[in-house]
């Protein structure tokens, strides 16, 4: 078990680990157990300004590496990755409070990122395009976008940070990250990894620190080509105002407010096991968890019975002990959140099936019961707003034709479920649903090998598949004149 000394270093700037200029620090803690884990450097735009000089100067070196030379380095930090995935898993744990299984899980999906574009490098092709003029010869060559800034969220601080990472450097970029004060040891220890993979200086560089300072620079600095953001969809668009003066180039991984459609003729075992595990990974602190049930009529009374009787399977406690479901949110911010959306639903009509306070349990740390609500209506801002906890509103409904209204009535679009064994309502029903994402009798759609992305205020672009490195990219075409003999 990894331990930190009272202070750790988390600005890493030209190869070089450094306290911010400031010599500021931020305390990092245990969500479970409220103890303090340590201080670490906490930066702002004098570090952020400096991150990028050391990047720009690292761009020419890096962009000018083979294709395969870049990949053998992500193919490196993929090994050493899953080599130190125990030590990693229980820092990420530590800091950030979901369970070791689920941390275990994280960087196994963090790790994938470094495989998958390292085989992704070697693919970044270009095109030679028929032309319709004899005289002329015309192509197409991807080139790396230059310096990228990327900021990330606590609620995955692994696989956020690899997910761009991977595709940025398999692409030739050099990049400036920070990742959020509540986790920067999981961003240290990543870093760490990659300089032992052989990391030239000012390829990556790390600034732990003051969020809008920091953002504040790489927005209005003009040696930031892109800034990859994953977060809240409010942080989201104060970084597309930010920006729009130097109209950079953006990639956005935002909020979500996923609907899970039951139908009459799903495994209803299935579905209940599913729709579980969706609200409750993380303590529901995901961007595609379920955030509300639709449930037909005609199976309400079943599946109920169902999801009632294995959330109150769930053991809470430190994600550091092997049984534990489900850990603490991260923050006594996110429990005041939670409460608010129960007080106002129950406030509204809604009863409580299950749960419905505060855990007072071994630990005093950010513990939330796991809750299910009925009685619900979309007056109520669980339906509307994402909770980012675990708060499971369900509602009945008639037809497929209003259901599918419904589960598009919101101004998000990242992620929505579907529970039949009709093949054809499978069809009709997903290519209605206004998501980017869509799972069919499965709630974990995120892998390496496929573009993850939302659609409306959940995002713009891609990440992972195949599609996930050309947000990393600008397509330069070049019209040839050629003279014939
Ligand atoms: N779509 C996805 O893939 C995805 C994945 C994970 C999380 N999320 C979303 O992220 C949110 C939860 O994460 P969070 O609480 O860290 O989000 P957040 O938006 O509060 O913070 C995200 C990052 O942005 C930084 N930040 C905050 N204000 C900023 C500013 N003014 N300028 C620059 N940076 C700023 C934070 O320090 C952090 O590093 C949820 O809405 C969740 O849905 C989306
Ligand atoms: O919180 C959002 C993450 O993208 C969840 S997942 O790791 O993609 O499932």
């Amino acid at each position: 078990m990894t331990t930190f000394s009272r202070y750790t270093k988390t600005i890493f700037i030209d190869g070089t680990w450094q306290d911010a200029k400031s010599r500021r620090t931020l305390l990092v803690q245990n969500p479970a157990t409220l103890e303090a884990i340590t201080e670490v450097s906490h930066g702002d735009e004098r570090d952020a300004e400096q991150a990028v000089r050391a990047a720009r100067q690292a761009f020419s070196e890096w962009s000018g590496k083979t294709a395969r030379e870049r990949s053998q380095f992500l193919y490196a930090a993929y090994e050493k990755m899953k080599e130190q995935k125990e030590e990693l898993a229980a820092i990420l744990t530590s800091e950030q409070g979901k369970p070791l299984k689920e941390a275990r899980a994280e960087i196994d999906s963090a790790a994938s990122y470094f495989l998958w574009y390292a085989e992704e490098a070697n693919r970044l092709y270009g095109e030679i395009i028929p032309s319709s003029n004899k005289h002329k010869r015309l192509m197409v060559i991807p080139q790396p976008i230059g310096v990228v800034a990327a900021i990330t969220p606590w609620n995955f601080p692994a696989s956020m940070i690899t997910r761009k990472l991977a595709p940025a450097l398999a692409a030739g970029c050099t990049v400036v990250l920070k990742p959020a004060p509540e986790t920067p040891l999981t961003a240290y220890r990543i870093v760490k990894i990659l300089e032992e993979a052989g990391l030239p200086p000012g390829v990556v560089n790390l600034v732990a620190g003051d969020a809008v300072s920091i953002g504040k620079c790489w927005m209005s600095h003009p040696d930031v080509r892109l800034i990859t953001f994953t977060g809240s969809t409010e942080v989201g668009r104060l970084l597309m105002k930010g920006s729009a003066d130097q109209v950079k180039k953006l990639s956005l991984e935002l909020g979500g407010h996923a609907p899970v459609i039951v139908f009459e003729d799903a495994d209803l075992d299935l579905a209940a096991e599913l729709t579980l595990a969706s609200k409750f990974r993380n303590c529901g602190q995901t961007c595609i968890c379920a955030n509300r049930v639709y449930v037909q009529q005609t199976v309400w009374d079943a599946f109920v019975k169902k999801l009632t009787a294995k959330v109150q399977q769930l053991s809470l406690g430190s994600g550091l002990d092997e049984t534990t479901d489900i850990g603490p949110l991260i923050n006594e911010e996110a429990v005041r959140k939670v409460q608010d959306h129960l007080d106002d639903a129950v406030q509204k009509g809604a009863s409580v099936l299950y749960g419905g306070k505060r855990w007072e349990g071994a630990y005093p740390g950010y513990f939330f019961e796991p809750t299910v609500l009925a009685n619900v209506t979309k007056e109520m801002k669980v339906m509307n707003e994402e909770t980012f906890g675990p708060l499971l509103p369900l509602q009945p409904f008639a037809d497929e034709m209003e259901v599918i209204r419904q589960a598009n009535d919101t101004p998000y679009g990242l992620a929505a479920y579907i529970f039949t064994d009709s093949l054809h309502r499978a069809y009709r029903v997903m290519e209605k649903l206004e998501y980017g994402i869509v799972g069919i009798n499965d709630v974990f759609p995120a892998v390496a090998e496929a573009p993850f992305g939302g659609v409306k205020q959940s995002g713009l672009g891609k990440e992972g598949g195949k599609e996930g490195i050309f947000e990393f990219v600008e397509l330069k075409y070049v019209s040839m004149g050629i003279r014939s003999l």
